[in-house]
């Protein structure tokens, strides 16, 4: 199907806007009014910038508070029609979008509605044109799609339709089974947007809040089956009001915006091959501190490439490479059933391939590195001959954490889910000492490949500390206790958790005495879900940004405690502050 973009998805000028969409590969666009006025551009201009482009407009909108109202305001709608019309016919568009009234020179009178629709879509016609009638989640009179369609139908018209807005329908939670009973062609325009749930009215969450198909908690792909099924056979169109995206690079936002369309279209795609773990995680050290803390939790230096400076430390399953560099979580690797076939979908996908390294790989949104591995990378590493420390209980790797940037976010939640074929979880947030932290997993169906987005809420502001908030690599361990009194022994840098944090948990949670004080004893965090359990402990932040985690989970235990999350990140800044 065609693809299209509202130029309101995007930031910049209209020029901007048009230029990043073509280069995106998509095949048309909406104009957005607002877009037009403030362009030096003339819409013939714009028009043929479009065509130069590849780009068709698709619609033009949004034309407000037309229907149902007293005869003089009629009269100067009709007229304001004809303006819009001749901007149309300039830019090529042939279809415009009229959404429900908000006016309150509206009355409740689906037969006005209906007779001054018909009128608009006569004059429309006339001119080669056509209206697709939208019900805004909050019209003044009409709020559903199943009310826009029964006014359509009433106007009677070859030039009236309907618009779907994919926002406007699930966000009331309509029942969709009625959009099977519109005919095909007389839904005029598909607009796709999801969003997060939330509970706030609805304007606000339309007008801020709306993401990319694959990005929010929408059921997209059910809604759009009902749609295709009617024999709809226009554009799916994106048309997303986003306050993060308004103020992003339009050219990075616009490849975003088509893999979540692609991704609606999965099955055009090649498969997303089974994840079966994590291979490893690279860290890039500028010090000795993480092979010390490595070393001290009982990992072995197993290996060494044969060509670069990288070493390869393991336990378990658990496998960390170091690098020379910054200081920063720099590559995760995934094990692949087929690590080509993971590239290739990441390029339909529009990531590309990493070059310049020996494995298939490509570059997540805040720039890591994500290699797909098969059988063969460990032959990279020839063994060092240093005897294999008896370890101290880690089996393997949990998740990574991430810490994304501001305006990342989404976008990284959608690549995961699209490249990797991960399926992301509702976000949580809590509040951090220094803002709110939204937090976001992704993982497999297994769930041996977890990888754990978190991003401050709001730009900082000047208080806040100016270093990057760390990033960490968990460990798992079937006894999480044993391997912290042994690592605490064996002198690792773990991270002290004040006793406040141990009253309130017996407040909270009562975990039995015993183990409430080996807790304590240890500075293992402890939290519960309805699947089980979760016990975890840290270490301190080593080099400029990263840590490590070692958790244990008890029966299904989901999440990743996020209620102790603030704790850690206190007494991680507080040992900062004391220059530790
Ligand atoms: O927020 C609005 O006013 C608005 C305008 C046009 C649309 O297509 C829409 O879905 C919302
Ligand atoms: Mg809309």
């Amino acid at each position: 199907m065609r693809r299209s973009i509202a130029t309101v998805c995007l930031s910049g000028t209209l020029e901007d806007k048009l230029a990043a969409a073509a280069a995106a590969g998509f095949d048309g666009v909406e104009i957005f009014e607002n877009d037009l006025v403030v362009s030096p551009h003339s819409p013939a201009e714009i028009g043929r910038r479009c065509a130069d482009l590849g780009l068709s407009v698709d619609l033009y909108q949004p034309f407000r508070d037309f229907e149902a109202v007293p005869p003089d305001v009629l009269a100067a709608n009709l007229r304001r029609a004809e303006r819009k019309f001749d901007v149309m016919e300039q830019l090529g568009a042939d279809t415009m979008l009229v959404c429900s009234s908000v006016s309150p020179d509206a009355v409740d009178d689906d037969d006005l509605a209906a007779e001054q629709l018909r009128l608009l879509a006569e004059r429309a016609g006339a001119r080669g044109l056509r209206i697709a009638y939208e019900a805004l989640a909050w019209g003044r009179f009409v709020d559903t799609y199943d009310h826009s369609w029964r006014i359509v139908r009433r106007g009677d018209h070859p030039a009236l339709g309907v618009c779907l807005d994919s926002f406007h329908v699930l966000s009331r939670g309509t029942d969709l089974a009625a959009i099977r009973t519109i005919p095909g062609e007389k839904i005029f325009f598909l607009q796709l947007a999801d969003a997060p749930r939330l509970h706030m009215d609805v304007l606000q969450w339309s007008r801020h809040h709306r993401l990319f198909p694959g990005q929010g908690a929408f059921d997209l792909t059910t809604f759009l089956g009902h749609v295709l099924s009617t024999g709809y056979a226009g554009p799916l169109s994106l048309e997303v009001f986003n306050d993060v995206f308004r103020q992003s690079d339009p050219w990075r936002a616009a490849v975003d915006a088509m893999r979540s369309v692609l991704l609606l279209e999965e099955d055009r795609l090649p498969p997303a091959p089974a994840l079966t773990g994590h291979a490893f995680t690279e860290l890039e050290v500028s010090g000795p501190e993480l092979a010390e803390a490595l070393s001290a939790m009982g990992f072995t230096h197993a290996g060494q490439h044969r060509t670069k400076p990288v070493q390869l430390w393991r336990q378990g399953g658990a496998r960390v490479l170091l690098n020379e560099g910054s200081g920063q979580i720099s590559a995760l690797a995934v094990e692949s059933a087929d690590p080509a076939a993971s590239q290739a979908r990441a390029a339909a996908l529009h990531s590309p391939a990493l070059t310049d390294v020996s494995l298939p790989g490509v570059a997540a949104p805040d720039g890591t590195a994500v290699f797909f591995c098969g059988n063969g990378w460990l032959e990279d590493f020839p063994a060092t001959g240093a005897p294999e420390d008896a370890g101290a209980g880690i089996t393997g790797t949990d998740h990574v954490s991430l810490t994304q940037p501001f305006d990342n976010f989404d976008e990284a939640a959608l690549f995961y889910r699209s490249v990797l074929g991960l399926q992301p979880e509702l976000p949580t947030e809590f509040a951090a000492p220094f803002g709110l932290v939204r937090s976001r997993a992704v993982s497999n169906a297994a769930r041996d490949v977890r990888i754990s987005l978190n991003v401050a809420l709001l730009r900082r502001g000047g208080w806040a500390p100016g270093v990057p908030e760390p990033q960490h690599l968990a460990f798992t361990s079937e006894d999480v206790l044993a391997s912290a009194r042994q690592m605490h022994e064996r002198g690792a840098p773990l991270l002290r958790i004040p006793d406040n944090y141990y009253d309130d948990l017996d407040a909270r949670l009562a975990p039995p005495p015993e183990l409430l004080a080996a807790l304590r004893k240890y500075s293992v965090l402890y939290d519960r879900d309805e699947g089980g359990e979760f016990l975890h402990f840290y270490t301190r932040v080593l080099g400029s940004r990263v840590f490590f985690e070692v958790v244990q989970r008890i029966g299904n235990y989901a999440g990743y405690g996020a209620a102790n999350a603030p704790v850690r990140m206190a007494a991680h800044r507080r040992l900062r502050l004391a220059g530790g």
